[in-house]
């Protein structure tokens, strides 16, 4: 599948986490170019714009591990309407973050779509902890096991209908920091994950063959949620949850030519960029330019 039609949607929302401004994420990407980059991919892009989201001052409920959820719950609900749209109407729905706790609405929209939808998982973190297992109370931390149909019902239940994936059609690549409760629920469910140690060991074009090969073989979609703290903090230091020992751009770059050359993917989104903490707007720069390859960009 080439990709011929893309909406771009932002949805600037921090409330998935507590460290101010990852809400400018939407803003510091377009400002790296985003919407030229692909263009010159001759691509349509429709920039949808941003979604308008509630900004207390305050976290809604600091003592509950669910912080802010109601919020994060109400702006999860207009970006699932709007990409369900954006697919209904045969457009590549790019979502543009916000911290991670946006892919519950994301994968609300496109799920509907599809029988069974694969989901790549490119993150230093597998965002499967619920209210019981969290050790922040930071629903960023919880979109994976929430899309799984794990955790409160106001945010599993999200859209109407659960679960959203299977666990059989995830791939968790770059993974480096797993909570206890993470790492039950992966042997539970038998969540294939290619962690750090796989991709030094294997490479990154054997970790995404394979990768590749096992989503093509039983899905019918592939959402890509790419956590830009999934790249080593060198190359993307603007992350409010960084881990060293990360994927590299390079190898990020030659994942995205893999995924461009498979054709398979059909949605995604770029969270967690964060310009406050950036450099020069360089992780916002590197989500540009990871966009470009994925969406068919080559040098020659
Ligand atoms: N999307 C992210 N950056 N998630 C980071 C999660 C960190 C930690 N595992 C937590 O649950 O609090
Ligand atoms: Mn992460
Ligand atoms: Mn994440």
């Amino acid at each position: 599948m080439t990709v011929k039609k893309i909406s771009m949607i932002g949805l600037p929302m921090d409330l998935g986490q507590t460290r101010r401004g990852v809400d400018m994420g939407p803003s510091a990407i377009r400002y790296a170019g985003v919407v030229e980059r692909l263009e010159a991919l001759e691509i349509e892009v429709d920039d949808l714009g941003d979604i308008v989201v509630g900004r207390p001052r305050l976290i809604e409920n600091p003592n509950s591990n669910l912080k802010n959820l109601e919020l994060v719950g109400k702006a999860n609900v207009m970006l699932a309407e709007n990409v369900d749209r954006i697919i209904g109407k045969g457009s590549f729905p790019l979502v543009l973050g916000g911290d991670h706790s946006i892919a519950i609405g994301t994968l609300a929209g496109v799920a509907k779509h599809y029988e069974n939808l694969g989901v790549i998982w490119y993150d230093a973190h597998g965002d499967l902890n619920t209210e019981q297992t969290s050790p922040s109370g930071n629903i960023h931390g919880m979109p994976l096991a929430v899309s799984l149909g794990l955790g409160h019902s106001d945010l599993v239940n999200i859209y109407g209908y659960a679960p959203k994936v299977k666990p059989e059609n995830i791939v968790i690549i770059g993974a480096r920091s797993l909570d206890h409760g993470e790492k039950e629920l992966i042997r539970d469910k038998g969540i294939k994950v290619f962690t750090m140690h796989e991709i030094d060991r294997l490479g990154m074009a054997k970790v995404m063959e394979e990768s590749i090969g096992y989503l093509r073989g039983r899905t019918d979609g592939v959402h890509l949620s790419l956590d830009l703290d999934g790249i080593d903090p060198q190359d993307a230091p603007g992350v409010g949850t960084p881990v060293i020992g990360g994927i590299s751009y390079r190898e990020s770059h030659l994942a995205m030519e893999m995924l461009a050359e498979a054709g398979i993917v059909t949605s995604a989104e770029f969270v967690e960029v964060n310009p406050i903490l950036d450099e020069r707007n360089k992780t916002a720069t590197v989500a540009v330019a990871l966009m470009g390859s994925l969406f068919g960009e080559k040098l020659l």
